[in-house]
């Protein structure tokens, strides 16, 4: 493992001239991207920019074709198990529609990773630290025996995220995490994962389409666009770069809307 992942200051995540292809299209070219630790950072872009590819290609998902990719330390495409293990085991995904395993209930889903990685562990131990992480997630305990389909989205949510914290990792990944939930469920989601990243001092790499979320939560913002990130930056830097897509985002109706709900928030 790179000595350099046990620095403080060290980047979490680094990417450097990343290329992902799919046959004649090409989605990244030249890619370069930092994550810091202890940051939440949202990565916006246009349908189709890349966004999840990015994603998939950090978590080990998928080979890119070209470019260097560490996270905490390590590439995710090692050959090393010892490496791909010390991956799984410190970073926890929320992915877009929740894949929770439709059959088993809340707590069995949340033990899953516990059984996988802490075969050992005694069964009550398992089940104590499932209620543990659904508790954390914001679920009453008696979610823990139900189903995903007897949940509503925003609690299904939080199941997935419950799951994604059942080994304590330092680094989360969070596709599209309020997608599909209202605006008040939106909100909610959103501190949770402000409370928990703040509590438990996680790293956070947050996709979303969500400008509420970016100014609620994001420290800072990257955009992807033209094939790379374009900028990456607090978000007040973001508003004030002249790039098309980046106007049109952050300055068109949307934009302004959650930039008064922000200074709204703010103020009160
Ligand atoms: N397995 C695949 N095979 C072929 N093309 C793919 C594959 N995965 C992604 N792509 C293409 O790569 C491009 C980027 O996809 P990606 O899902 O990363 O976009 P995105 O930015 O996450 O979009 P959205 O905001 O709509 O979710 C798209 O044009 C998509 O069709």
């Amino acid at each position: 493992m790179a000595d350099h992942a046990s620095s403080a200051h060290a980047p979490l995540i680094q990417v450097r001239g990343m290329v992902n292809r799919f046959g004649a299209q090409t989605v990244h070219e030249g890619l370069d991207l930092e994550v810091r630790r202890g940051e939440i950072i949202g990565v916006v872009g246009g349908s189709g920019s890349g966004k999840s590819v990015l994603m998939r290609s950090l978590i080990g998902l998928r080979q890119p074709d070209a470019g260097e990719i560490s996270v905490l330390g390590v590439d995710p495409r090692s050959d090393d198990p010892g490496e791909r293990l010390h991956l799984e085991r410190n970073t926890g995904v929320l992915f877009q529609d929740g894949a929770l395993f439709s059959s088993l209930t809340v707590g069995e889903n949340v033990q899953v990773p516990l059984k996988e990685h802490h075969p050992d562990l005694p069964e009550s131990l398992r089940y104590e630290l499932a209620l543990l992480k659904v508790r954390l997630a914001g679920l009453p305990a008696d979610a823990l025996d139900k189903l995903p389909s007897q949940l509503s989205g925003g609690m299904r949510k939080r199941a997935a995220l419950a799951r994604a914290l059942a080994l304590d990792p330092p680094l989360l990944f969070l596709d599209e995490p309020t997608a599909g939930l209202d605006p008040i469920g939106a909100a909610a989601f959103d501190r949770l994962i402000r409370t928990l990243q703040q509590a438990l001092g996680l790293t956070v790499f947050l996709i979303t389409h969500d400008l509420d979320t970016l100014y609620a939560i994001c420290d800072r913002v990257a955009v992807l666009a033209d094939r790379k990130v374009v900028a990456a930056a607090p978000l007040d830097e973001i508003e004030r770069i002249d790039h098309p897509w980046i106007h049109d985002y952050f300055h068109g109706p949307r934009g302004r809307a959650a930039h008064a709900t922000a200074a709204i928030a703010e103020d009160t």
